[in-house]
């Protein structure tokens, strides 16, 4: 009941990103997209959600956008984060067994434990699990813990769902048709990626996640109570502290693309910490790929467009084969 969408100008409930500062960060831009009903999950949300609720409030340029009260049983959210906890439980040597990191199969498995073929070690484990269709992939999902193709199922379909509202909420603050970015980039590829960071003896040391804008449109990130994420904002690193029930939404690099650099992609990475493991859980939603990208000709307003076309395909093996960190791959496609 009541789960939907506000669009611009609306009045928008979000909660602030940072750990480092309890005051809401106003920002100028004209992105706003978040989900809200009137029954706040947790007293601390609605408490912030008070707080703010004065503020017309503006998401903008290269910060996560928090979600609340999203609409997603808080059964399902626990059930995933419980049945990822259960498979980053099997020995690291059985799940790399189970699903080799061989690029040309879906499901994979990677990790930093095991395996010393990375050169920048990432202090992680993953594992890969594309969604869509899900009759093509379901069967390739782990089937230890028992239940991970049943909850992950339950809450890929949640997810998409969110992700249509989601896409809706950001066409209509751009002033396109609500139903377009489902349409180029919502609907297509959905892909799990839980994520493990172990206690690492010495975290200054090395990181977790490098410093990365995601290469597809949009991510829904799931995280347990452990903090980690970070994102870069005004020159500095600031961690996005978890909260109970909430999302972390990032535009991604395509939606940078298709507004013309009107929404940035948030440049963020994954820190560890010696004393306890974190969890996180983001879900891409991916353009197909051999979508044509390119800067939506109702949003140019006149101007020229700053990017070059591109096949996803391509856009992906360029992120990947040169490793890109930060901004690097979309602004390679920068025309001067
Ligand atoms: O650890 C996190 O919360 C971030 C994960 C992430 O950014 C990614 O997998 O692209
Ligand atoms: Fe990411």
């Amino acid at each position: 009941m009541g789960q939907y969408i506000m669009k611009i100008g609306e009045e928008l409930i979000t909660q602030d990103a940072h750990t480092n500062t309890s005051k809401p960060n106003l920002m100028e831009s004209s992105i706003t997209q978040v989900a809200v009903d009137e029954h706040p999950t947790t007293a601390e949300a609605e408490a912030e959600a008070e707080e703010e609720e004065k503020h017309h409030r503006c998401i903008g340029d290269e910060i996560e956008i928090p979600v609340i009260n999203h609409g997603i049983p808080t059964s399902v959210t626990q059930s995933m984060m419980q049945v990822c906890q259960e498979f980053f439980d099997i020995p690291t040597e059985e799940n790399v067994k189970q699903y080799p990191d061989d690029n040309l199969k879906p499901v994979r498995f990677g990790t930093s434990r095991t395996l010393s073929k990375d050169t920048l070690l990432e202090w992680r484990d993953y594992l890969r699990c594309p969604c869509r269709p899900l009759s093509d992939f379901i069967d390739l999902w782990p089937a230890k813990p028992s239940t991970f193709r049943e909850v992950t199922m339950e809450y890929s379909k949640e997810l998409a769902v969110l992700a249509k509202r989601l896409c809706s909420a950001i066409s209509e603050s751009l002033g396109v048709e609500s139903e377009c970015l489902h349409e180029l980039i919502g609907k297509h590829q959905q892909i799990i990626m839980p994520t493990y960071y172990p206690p690492c003896p010495n975290p200054e040391l090395t990181i977790g996640l490098c410093a990365h804008t995601d290469p597809g449109g949009i991510t829904i990130l799931l995280q347990d109570e452990v903090e980690g994420l970070e994102v870069f904002k005004k020159g500095r690193w600031i961690g996005v502290k978890p909260l109970p029930d909430v999302f972390v939404v990032n535009l991604a690099d395509q939606i940078q693309i298709l507004t013309n650099g009107r929404y940035k992609g948030a440049e963020h990475r994954a820190i560890v910490n010696a004393e306890r493991a974190r969890i996180s859980i983001p879900t891409f939603f991916h353009p197909l790929d051999d979508a044509k990208i390119a800067p939506i000709p109702e949003l140019l307003g006149g101007q020229l467009p700053m990017y070059r076309d591109s096949i996803f395909r391509d856009y992906l093996r360029e992120f990947f084969t040169n490793k890109s960190t930060g901004k690097g791959t979309v602004d390679s496609l920068k025309l001067d």
